[in-house]
């Protein structure tokens, strides 16, 4: 290995190595890495880094030996799948090995794994697919000889994986008998076992309260489980297993495609996941990740992808494998929702109630698609509890829509000059002390609304928020200006903001500038619960606003109610009744309420209050998909005012389900359990005739 190899793949930018002799200490430094993070990994279930840290070291791996063929060795890890078996266990060698998949990120490589099926098959115009979802637990084979099942084994290194039948037969989703007559004389099932997240939470929750480890994820927490020496332990938590593929069948011909071969592993009783499809070309799979994509999130388990396979058997067959993956099949991930990044400070971050909030300021880091610089750290106690300092480096979590937080530190590489975060004895924003009182967890700036413009900003920007007054165009930026020039201080000048004022302001263009004003104008109309929301109140979230108005149907009725009156309203306990009253109470709150009221706020208000029929009282609803003519928001309140719940999930306490245009899992669910299904005239009949 020369160094000219070396310093003229620098200058392509592809592999920096700047302080190695060459590609062979490379390729051996990341062989050694790879390897030990398998080793935690798969071995002792406890991985050391996040997934996409260990992919782009193995990506470069391959990079690298793909570049350069001669460093490749046969026990390189970029030829092998898994880890090395347990010796505490029996081994069983695998007759159909166990392989990996390969991965595709975006839609460029998904087009690409289309194309080489279609080039592989003689160049057929379509491929059919058949697409299934990528679960994050760990593969298992099922041998069942003439329907009984015998043995279970994990993939191990593929080749030899461990005896695990004793722990198998405790898992309640794996018949231990198939069903019907007909069986195969020998027929292995190939699988993923895997635990629900709900589950896990409950399994982490017990961790916790006995003083173990909790598990990083539901995938560690199946894999640890599942490889336990005393199958009891493995019978206390719930696993499920999904079947998805097949190794040797005796005595049976197999079916013509994927699809019927899991349509025949359901008759036979084995678990198969619902959420599958079969369709053609790379833009029926893409249609099938982004419809995946959207509703990941409300799925009882995690995935980590979804997985597409050539539909045809014969069509596989012909297609083959690769070292440790088929040809024929391909798993598409999501971008990953964890990295690795420093923390370079911790600040903080005042809210709208003065609560203070300790943020990993950090060099900044891609998560989930998006780069992350700062990430929550909750409060102090948490930051405590989790030992995180500046300099560690942490683990970053970004899931969905969700504020990007610090999971964890990585303890083998905390450097020996950490610093400890301190919690500022002043507020950061206005100077005024920082007080926790004994019985919270959160600290607080006491200088309220007045004295700190941190506050103000954030009651300005919950007031004018979309389920609050919903006026459009007054975005962070504004408030900020408009808090920073002192324009307003509480939320009634807003009403006073002026065409003048808004377009002297820096960037504010005359159109933005009217737009606002019609905003603002239009908010006057609004509902009682939307005010009462909008003020601000602790503990008084969306819920409890609605409540409180429905309750009292008018505002003056809100204001004259005593603490027990406050009580007898549905949810609202001790703390929260104190809360309403000691804010109502204020008189700078009464001063800001009259002129609100004054700006020509206004409301239909109820001249009955609590005595108002309430027709779908004690009746809960669940709605989904997209109504012709009602927004969600629309048919909720209808539902609301008229007494009843809207839920999130189908169970089967719900009295209705209200499903429009694509409704998804819901609507099926809701058939399962026998739930009422209505459409949108359905809904408006019933709200009619009660
Ligand atoms: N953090 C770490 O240190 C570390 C170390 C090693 C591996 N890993 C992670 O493990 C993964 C690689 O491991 P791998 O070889 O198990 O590959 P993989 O997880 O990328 O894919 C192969 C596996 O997918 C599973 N699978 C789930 N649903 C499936 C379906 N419908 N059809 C077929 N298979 C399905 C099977 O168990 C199969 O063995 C990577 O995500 C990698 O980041 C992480
Ligand atoms: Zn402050």
């Amino acid at each position: 290995m020369s160094s000219e190899i070396s310093s003229a793949a620098t200058q392509d930018g592809a592999v920096d190595v700047s302080g190695l002799e060459n590609w062979q200490t490379r390729a051996d430094w990341l062989r050694a890495e790879i390897n030990r993070h398998s080793h935690a990994y798969y071995v002792l279930d406890n991985p050391t880094i996040p997934d996409a840290e260990y992919d782009k070291l193995f990506r470069e791996l391959v990079a690298l030996e793909q570049a350069h063929p001669d460093l490749l060795t046969a026990d390189s890890p970029t030829q092998r799948v898994g880890g090395k078996p347990l010796p505490q266990f029996e081994q069983v060698r695998h007759a159909v090995p166990m392989l990996s998949l390969n991965n595709g990120f975006d839609d460029e490589d998904i087009d690409n794994f289309d194309r080489r099926v279609r080039e592989g098959l003689a160049d057929i115009a379509e491929a059919e697919y058949s697409t299934e979802l990528k679960f994050d637990g760990l593969a298992i084979s099922l041998r069942y000889e003439n329907g009984l099942l015998t043995q279970a084994a994990t993939r191990g290194d593929g080749v030899t994986g461990e005896n695990v039948t004793a722990n198998i037969r405790t898992v309640k989703a794996i018949p231990l008998r198939l069903h019907g007559s007909a069986h195969p004389a020998v027929l292995d099932v190939r699988g993923e076992v895997l635990m629900f997240k709900a589950d896990f939470a409950k399994l982490n929750a017990r961790q916790r309260d006995a003083g173990q480890k909790e598990f990083a994820n539901p995938r560690n927490a199946a894999a640890g489980s599942l490889r336990q020496l005393d199958p009891r332990i493995t019978a206390q938590r719930t696993l499920r297993f999904f079947a998805y593929g097949i190794g040797v069948l005796e005595g049976a011909s197999l079916p013509p495609t994927h699809s019927a071969l899991l349509d025949w592993y359901a008759e036979l009783g084995l678990p198969v996941c619902r959420e599958r499809a079969v369709v053609k070309g790379a833009s029926g799979l893409l249609g099938f990740f982004r419809d995946i994509g959207q509703r990941r999130k409300s799925l009882p388990y995690e995935i980590d992808g979804v997985v597409y396979k050539v539909n045809r058997l014969d069509q596989q067959q012909a297609l083959g494998f690769v070292s440790r993956a088929p040809r024929f099949a391909i798993a598409h991930k999501f971008p990953a929702e964890e990295a690795m990044t420093v923390v370079q400070d911790i600040g903080v971050q005042v809210g709208r109630t003065g609560a203070i909030t300790p943020v990993a300021r950090l060099a900044p880091v891609s998560v989930g698609g998006v780069t992350v610089t700062n990430a929550t750290l909750h409060n102090e106690d948490e930051v405590r509890r989790k030992d995180i300092q500046i300099g560690d480096t942490v683990i970053v979590r970004r899931a969905g829509d969700v504020i990007p937080e610090v999971v964890s530190y990585v303890p083998e590489l905390r450097p020996a000059d950490v610093r400890p975060f301190v919690m500022p004895a002043l507020c950061p924003i206005c100077s005024s002390p920082i007080v926790k009182p004994e019985d919270e967890a959160v600290a607080r700036c006491s200088g309220g609304w007045v004295k700190c413009p941190a506050q103000r900003k954030g009651g300005l920007l919950h007031f004018v928020s979309r389920r609050a007054m919903d006026i459009e165009g007054l975005g962070d930026q504004l408030v900020d200006q408009l808090v920073e020039k002192q324009v307003i201080t509480t939320a009634a000048d807003l009403y006073k903001l002026g065409l003048t004022a808004l377009s002297e302001l820096d960037r504010m263009a005359a159109k933005s500038a009217q737009n606002v004003v019609n905003a603002i104008e239009k908010s006057k109309s609004t509902t009682l619960a939307r005010f009462i929301y909008a003020l601000g109140i602790r503990h008084v979230g969306e819920a409890t606003a609605k409540e409180l108005a429905a309750h009292f149907g008018s505002l003056d009725r809100l204001l004259q109610a005593s603490e027990a009156e406050l009580l007898e309203v549905a949810d609202i306990g001790p703390v929260v009744a104190a809360s309403i009253r000691s804010f109502l109470d204020d008189p700078l709150n009464q001063e800001l309420i009259a002129q609100l009221r004054a700006a020509g706020i206004h409301w239909a208000e109820n001249a009955v209050g609590e005595n108002k029929p309430r027709p779908l009282l004690g009746k809960t609803f669940v709605l989904t998909g997209t109504l012709p003519t009602l927004t969600r928001d629309e048919a909720a309140a209808m539902i609301e005012s008229a007494g009843g719940k809207v839920a999130g999930s189908v169970s089967k306490k719900t009295s209705y389900v209200v499903a429009g245009e694509e409704a998804g899992n819901k609507l099926a669910k809701a058939q399962d359990l026998g739930v009422p299904i209505l459409d949108e005239d359905g809904l408006k009949r019933l709200l009619e005739t009660q």
